[in-house]
């Protein structure tokens, strides 16, 4: 079925997207994967090629393609190539540059926006702590006021980008006795003085993305650093996690798509007891099911994307296309690992580094059972 969501300058950007992909990221992967981290230069080129600034309007030199669709589009071409591409490159310029662009002043604006668009300044956001992810109200970061700054104190856990990162959005508590309506945001450059990152954390998967601690013993910053309003951080967080949950949708279904198009392709090339191997009728009713679960999924993907395009994706869609397509994603891609047989558990073969990067899609930006929640919620439960 034809996909519509898309129109031709959707496609043509995809087109440039895939030529970057196929000249700046394919010839050095495995460099990539063994430094478990995407070098500066990799974020230049990107720059320069108008892949990290489509949030951001262009008098701060973005490409302010003012229409999500571009970005849905960018992330499955990532994803297509490598999960964790798609994750560390959408952190920057599809889940912060929100924040940057809409909660900023005009002097944030100029002081980071350019650097964010042409790679220079590299960014991450740090929500989850040691002691807790889910309950991201509980959060234990704290910002007090010292003369006309604050000082920040804290750790964060599991920051994608966090190792490499110039700017971090911090979450941190400014009122100690109000949970949720407590905690502001703060941009931290992570030069200043007090700033410290950890390891970068050794992953089971999603080995091209750098996954660091975070660590912030009283880091100096002025009310400058401020982002959004005061003691409305956690509103903030929840009002552009939808965002940020349906790009994880986008790229969930475009990995698992790829990889299922190489598998079917390999069950054709791939014989035993003298004939192809999707020939066996168990393997051709599997093969049925899984195409059928990734186009049916993709018809509601898209649903969501045009929605968010229009201004009208509510937080339990994104809810249900995160978590679906998280099922969707590790369930046809264990399928694929089984097709290949042993070739599939060898790590040399893109399935099996495949089947390591899927997992973390069900437990991150929201685990399943917090999107279940979500939906249950707004079902009056
Ligand atoms: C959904 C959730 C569990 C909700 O929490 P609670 O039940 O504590 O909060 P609750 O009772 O829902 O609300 C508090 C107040 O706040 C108001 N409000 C909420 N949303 C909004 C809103 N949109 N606009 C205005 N007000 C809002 C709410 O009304 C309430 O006010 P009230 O006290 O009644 O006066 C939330 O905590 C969450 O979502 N966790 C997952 C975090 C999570 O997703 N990390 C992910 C970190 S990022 C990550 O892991 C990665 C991403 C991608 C790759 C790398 C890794």
């Amino acid at each position: 079925m034809k996909r519509t969501v898309y129109g031709d300058d959707h496609e043509a950007y995809r087109d440039s997207v895939r030529q970057f992909l196929v000249r700046y990221f394919e010839p050095r992967a495995e460099h990539i994967r063994a430094d478990k981290a995407l070098p500066r230069d990799f974020w230049l080129e990107a720059g320069k090629h108008d892949l990290l600034g489509l949030e951001v309007p262009a008098e701060y030199t973005g490409g302010d393609a003012g229409d999500y669709r571009f970005n849905a589009v960018l992330i499955e071409e990532l994803a297509k190539v490598n999960a964790a591409l798609a994750s560390s490159v959408s952190i920057h310029c599809d889940v912060v540059a929100p924040y940057l662009v809409q909660l900023t002043t005009d002097e944030q604006k100029v002081r980071w926006l350019p650097g964010v668009c042409s790679g220079e300044v590299l960014t991450a956001i740090g929500m989850t702590e040691p002691a807790g992810g889910s309950d991201l109200a509980a959060l234990k970061t704290t910002a007090v006021r010292d003369g006309d700054g604050w000082l920040l104190s804290g750790a964060k856990t599991f920051i994608t980008n966090g190792y490499s990162a110039d700017l971090v959005v911090i979450a941190a508590r400014t009122s100690p006795e109000k949970k949720a309506k407590g905690i502001t945001l703060f941009g931290v450059e992570t030069s200043l003085p007090g700033f410290e990152r950890g390891r970068k954390l050794d992953k089971v998967g999603q080995d091209e993305a750098d996954t660091a601690e975070l660590f912030l013993d009283n880091v100096r910053v002025t009310d400058a650093h401020v982002i959004g309003e005061l003691d409305r951080g956690f509103i903030h967080m929840m009002s552009f996690l939808p965002q940020e949950r349906l790009g994880c949708a986008v790229s969930n279904l475009a990995h698992a798509a790829q990889i299922l198009v190489e598998t079917v392709d390999y069950c054709r090339e791939r014989t035993a007891f003298g004939q192809s191997i999707g020939t066996f009728q168990h393997n051709k009713f599997l093969i049925a099911d899984l195409v059928t679960q990734i186009e049916v999924t993709q018809a509601y993907v898209d649903q969501c994307v045009a929605a968010h395009a229009a201004g009208e994706l509510t937080s339990v869609d994104a809810a249900k296309a995160k978590w679906w397509t998280a099922d969707v994603q590790n369930r046809v891609i264990d399928h694929c690992v089984q097709l290949h047989g042993g070739y599939g558990y060898m790590n040399e073969y893109r399935v099996a580094r495949a089947w390591r990067d899927a997992r973390v899609s069900r437990i991150w930006a929201g685990s399943n059972e917090i999107m279940k929640e979500l939906i249950g919620r707004d079902l009056g439960f």
